[in-house]
């Protein structure tokens, strides 16, 4: 593609060095450019990408894009006022805007994004739709697993994806969509035909800084989705959460809710949760179905009514969201339980914020026969104020708990700890900064039919501790002081 036809989705630029080369590839990072490339300097958090333009250039860049003039480079540079608005529109034009082609599903919300993605991959399957996934643990093109480093990705990868996609022809894509990645305007240029909201509960306040603030990020998916006019877009809220009077009225496009305290269009009623599953009957439009599945606790009522009314908006037969809703096993890393046959509960879950620590935690002592013990840290460079509310939560659900390290990344952990239990009034809590040895401590006190939580890494398999990244797994770990105790 030449770079006048790349210039020309865009509405005002200057040009610096005439000239009109070959495109063949598009980056944002100076360590990813070959021969051909058209370079997009990036402002960071970090660093700053227009100090890497020239290095880009050596290595191949034809041309770069950039919001001011990079002095003594010779290639053709294209100055814009704002680099992530421009780079999301030529990225989307360089890949042949490739969502115009699928049915794309984005999921919005505190928590549950990846959980939901899950459950619609798995109802989108058995419907024998052909699926893409982009989220948390890793972007899926049908079978095959690639590793990302963010929930949603920036718009040059987020479009190669869906190109590649589209490529090995995958009809349907389930995408989780951050907060963050609204807010950076990662996912402009995406055709979204349904976009569903989970919930709204107090997280990354160190980046929103207001709930507002990351409220109206949120919102940003259910205004985009009318962006392009087509008859199958459909906004999806939950109607028992509060934030969703004011995301009703960001969108244009037809709406439908799903909830369990409120009327809503998909309602679960009569639910029975026991420590094998759940049990509800399905109210969807009319029609009613009842459900038995493997998936524990009202959150996860909430997860599979918001895949469901996802599901049936677009077109999956009743019957196969029941079979669907029946088989999903659950996602690695969320309420996974660790079984060496051990005669205690150990289940590793990936609740990070003081909603989901709750959840967490109230769903397993409606069952809980002996004692509930949790091993919590908070993640470093992340939001602070979560910290002693996570705390809180902890020691008022379960017996004991054992605050420990999780990610502290740059920051000091000792302090990271002092900020969750400073000011704590309960007492039934003790400190132990290495995470390892935390969750031996809490293996070795488990008495008979107690349930001890492993919280907030889930499926991750690292600790990043200053700039280092260690292999890290709860869920090994917690198998091996299992085993090993004597
Ligand atoms: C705060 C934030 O969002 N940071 C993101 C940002 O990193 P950054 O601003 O530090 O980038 P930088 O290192 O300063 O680099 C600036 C530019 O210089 C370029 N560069 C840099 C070095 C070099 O040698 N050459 C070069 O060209 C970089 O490629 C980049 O284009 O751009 C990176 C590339 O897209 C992201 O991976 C990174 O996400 C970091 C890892 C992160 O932790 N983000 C979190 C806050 C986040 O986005 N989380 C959300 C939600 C999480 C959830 O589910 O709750 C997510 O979607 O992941
Ligand atoms: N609907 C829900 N409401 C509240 N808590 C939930 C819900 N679904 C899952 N959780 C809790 O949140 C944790 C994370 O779930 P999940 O990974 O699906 O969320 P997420 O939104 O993808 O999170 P992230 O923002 O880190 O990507 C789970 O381990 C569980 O403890
Ligand atoms: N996507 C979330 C994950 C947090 C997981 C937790 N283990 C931590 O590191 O804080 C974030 O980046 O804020
Ligand atoms: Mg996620």
């Amino acid at each position: 593609m030449k770079l006048q036809q790349l210039t020309d989705v865009l509405r005002t630029y200057e040009i610096k060095n005439e000239g009109n080369p070959d495109i063949l590839q598009i980056e944002m990072d100076s360590r990813e450019v070959q021969e051909g490339t058209l370079f997009f300097c990036i402002p960071g958090y970090t660093v700053d990408g227009h100090d890497y333009a020239h290095q880009a250039v050596k290595s191949g860049a034809v041309a770069v894009v950039a919001e001011r003039v990079l002095p003594q480079l010779d290639v053709p540079t294209i100055i814009v006022r704002d680099i992530k608005r421009a780079m999301a529109r030529m990225a989307n034009l360089f890949y042949q805007d490739p969502t115009s082609s699928l049915h794309l599903i984005g999921v919005t919300g505190t928590n549950g994004k990846t959980t939901v993605t899950h459950i619609l991959e798995q109802m989108m399957r058995d419907a024998k739709k052909k699926t893409g996934l982009i989220g948390t643990m890793y972007t899926k093109i049908g079978d095959q697993q690639l590793n990302t480093q963010n929930t949603t990705p920036e718009s040059i990868t987020l479009q190669k994806r869906f190109k590649e996609m589209v490529d090995a022809g995958v009809d349907t894509a389930l995408m989780e969509v951050s907060s963050h990645a609204l807010h950076l305007g990662r996912v402009r240029g995406c055709d979204f035909n349904v976009a569903v909201f989970t919930n709204l509960t107090p997280d990354h306040l160190n980046y929103h800084e207001t709930m507002e603030a990351y409220m109206y990020a949120k919102g940003l998916l259910f205004a985009q989705l009318g962006n392009r006019y087509s008859n199958d877009k459909v906004a999806i809220f939950n109607c028992d959460d509060q934030a969703t009077n004011e995301l009703l009225n960001m969108t244009t496009v037809d709406a439908i809710t799903y909830g369990i305290k409120n009327h809503a269009d998909v309602m679960a009623k009569d639910i029975q949760i026991s420590s094998k599953g759940t049990t509800f009957m399905l109210s969807a439009f009319q029609e009613e179905i009842e459900i038995n599945m493997k998936l524990i606790g009202m959150f996860s009522v909430y997860n599979a009514l918001a895949a469901a009314s996802a599901a049936l908006v677009s077109g999956i037969p009743l019957e196969t969201v029941k079979e669907s809703l029946e088989s999903v096993q659950g996602v690695a890393g969320r309420f996974e339980p660790v079984d060496a046959g051990q005669d205690y509960t150990v289940i590793v879950d990936y609740a990070h914020t003081s909603d989901s620590l709750e959840n967490v935690l109230t769903t397993v002592k409606e069952f809980a026969k002996g004692n509930i013990s949790v091993v919590v840290g908070c993640g470093g460079d992340r939001d602070r104020t979560k910290r002693p509310v996570m705390a809180e939560i902890a020691t008022k659900y379960a017996d004991h708990a054992i605050f420990t390290s999780d990610n502290p990344r740059s920051e000091d952990p000792k302090q990271i700890l002092d900020d969750m239990v400073t000011g704590l009034a309960a007492r039934n809590f003790s400190v132990c900064l290495d995470r390892k040895d935390a969750i031996y401590q809490a293996v070795n006190q488990a008495q008979k039919n107690d349930i001890l939580v492993i919280a907030g890494k889930g499926h991750e398999t690292y600790q990043i501790i200053g700039s280092k990244t260690i292999h890290f797994d709860d869920r090994e770990v917690a198998k091996q002081a299992i085993e090993e105790r004597v």
